[in-house]
C-alpha cells in the first residue's frame, strides 16, 4: 500500500483538550498542560508515525503514513496583542492543513463540571459560564465553517472529548447536535486524558489523508528545538504554581542554553559513558518577563522560595527531556505591558528567536 502524509491542525476552544490529545497520541510530553485557559501560545508541529495496518475482519486496514500535528492556541475573541499574535497561529495552522481535528470538552455543555480527584461533588457550571463555552464553541465553530466554503476542501473531525467525565448515555445527545450543524467527516467521541479510542481517531485520520513522502525525518518528534520545549516547561511550572494574573502576564525567554561537549575517542568517535558515571550536564539560563513589580514579587517568593519551587519542578522534567543532568538559572525580569507591544509579542516567537540566534552565530563565526 502507498504512503500516505499530512498535516493535521487540532482546534478549539482553550482547555477543550488540544495539547493532552497531541501528548496522548505521540506518546511523549510536547506541549503543555494545564487547568488554565490559553495555556498553549504558539503552533506546534508534533510528528506521528503510524503503522500500516493489515486488513482483518470488520477492520479496513490502512497504509503506513505520517501524521504532523499541528497544535494550536485556543480559538477565541481576540483582545491584546498576544491575543492576535495566538490567533494568527491559528489561521496560519488551518492554512496549512490536509484535515482538521476540532475538539470540543463535552463536559461544558452539560450541568455537571468535570469531577476532579480527591474533590468532593463539583458544584453545576454558571449559566454564564456554560453560555461563555457555547460562544466560544460556535466562535471556533464559525472559523472552520469560512474556511470550507472558501476552500470546499476541508474535511473536519469533530472529537467529543472527555467522554471520561460524563455517562455514556449523554454522548448520543451531543453527536446529534453537533452533526445537525455542520457536515463533519465523522464524529468521534475520544478521551485524551483516558486514552480512550485514539486508535480509532488515527485509522479515521489516515484515511482523510494523501499519498505522500514524509515530510520529516522518521524519527524527528517535532520541528520545535529543545531550546524551545525547555522555555514551555519553565512556563508550565509558572502556570501550575502561581494564581490570578501572574500566569498570563509572564513569558519566558531562555537565554543560555550550553549543551555537554561529547568526550570523543582518538578516532572522533563519541566516547561511551562508563556505567555509573554521571550523566553529562546541560547549563541553562532563563528569563521569567512579567508586566509589574507586584507580579515580580509573586515570581520570586519569600526569599526566593517560589522561584526555586519553579525551578525545581522544571528541571526535573527537563532532565528527562534532555535526558541529561540539568543546571537551571532563572531570572525574573519586568517589562511594562509586554502584552501590548508588538515588537516585544513578535520576538517571542520561536521561530523568530532562532533566526536571531542564527544571525549572532553567523556574526560571531
Ligand atoms: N477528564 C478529562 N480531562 C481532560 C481530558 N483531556 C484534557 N483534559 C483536561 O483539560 C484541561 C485542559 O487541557 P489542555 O490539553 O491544556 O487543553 P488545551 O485545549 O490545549 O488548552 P489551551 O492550551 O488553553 O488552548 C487539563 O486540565 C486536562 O488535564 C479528558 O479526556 N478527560
Amino acid at each position: 500500500m502507498p504512503f500516505r502524509s499530512g498535516f493535521v491542525s487540532i482546534i478549539g476552544r482553550p482547555n477543550a483538550g488540544k495539547s493532552t490529545l497531541l501528548n496522548a497520541l505521540l506518546g511523549q510530553k510536547l506541549a503543555i498542560v494545564t487547568h488554565k485557559p490559553q495555556t498553549t501560545r504558539t503552533r506546534i508541529h508534533g510528528v506521528l508515525e503510524v503503522p500500516l495496518k493489515k486488513k482483518a475482519k470488520g477492520e479496513p486496514g490502512h497504509p503506513a503514513a505520517q501524521i504532523v500535528l499541528v497544535d494550536t492556541p485556543g480559538i477565541h475573541k481576540p483582545e491584546t496583542h498576544l491575543d492576535k499574535r495566538m490567533m494568527q497561529e491559528v489561521y496560519d495552522a488551518l492554512e496549512s492543513r490536509d484535515c482538521v481535528l476540532f475538539i470540543v470538552d463535552v463536559t461544558h455543555r452539560l450541568p455537571q463540571p468535570e469531577k476532579k480527584e480527591g474533590q468532593g461533588t463539583p458544584k453545576p457550571f454558571t449559566a454564564n459560564r456554560m453560555a461563555e463555552s457555547a460562544a466560544e464553541d460556535n466562535f471556533a465553530l464559525s472559523l472552520i465553517q469560512r474556511l470550507s466554503k472558501e476552500t470546499k476542501v476541508c474535511p473536519v473531525l469533530l472529537l467529543l472529548n472527555k467522554i471520561d467525565a460524563i455517562s455514556p448515555g449523554e454522548v448520543m445527545p451531543l453527536i446529534a447536535h453537533w452533526s445537525a450543524l455542520y457536515d463533519f467527516a465523522e464524529v468521534i467521541p475520544i478521551s485524551a486524558r483516558k486514552k480512550i479510542n485514539l486508535d480509532l481517531l488515527l485509522d479515521k485520520v489516515v484515511a482523510q489523508l494523501p499519498e505522500g513522502q514524509r515530510y520529516f525525518p522518521k524519527h524527528q518528534l517535532t520541528d520545535q528545538p529543545e531550546r524551545f520545549l525547555v522555555a514551555e516547561l519553565i512556563r508550565e511550572k509558572i502556570l501550575l504554581l502561581t494564581g490570578e494574573e501572574v500566569p498570563y502576564a509572564t513569558a519566558v525567554v531562555v537565554e543560555k542554553f550550553e549543551e555537554p561537549v561529547p568526550e570523543l575517542t582518538e578516532t572522533g568517535k563519541i566516547k561511551k559513558r562508563p556505567a555509573g558515571a554521571k550523566l553529562p550536564l546541560t547549563k541553562i539560563a532563563a528569563a521569567i518577563f512579567c508586566e509589574r513589580t507586584g507580579q515580580k514579587a509573586i515570581l520570586i517568593g519569600k526569599q526566593g522560595s517560589m522561584l526555586k519551587e519553579i525551578g525545581t519542578a522544571a528541571r526535573k522534567d527537563i532532565e528527562s527531556l534532555l535526558g541529561t543532568r540539568v543546571f537551571l538559572e532563572l531570572f525574573v525580569k519586568v517589562q511594562d505591558d509586554w502584552r501590548s507591544k508588538q515588537s516585544f509579542v513578535e520576538d517571542l516567537d520561536w521561530r523568530r528567536q532562532l533566526e536571531q540566534i542564527a544571525a549572532k552565530q553567523a556574526a560571531e563565526e
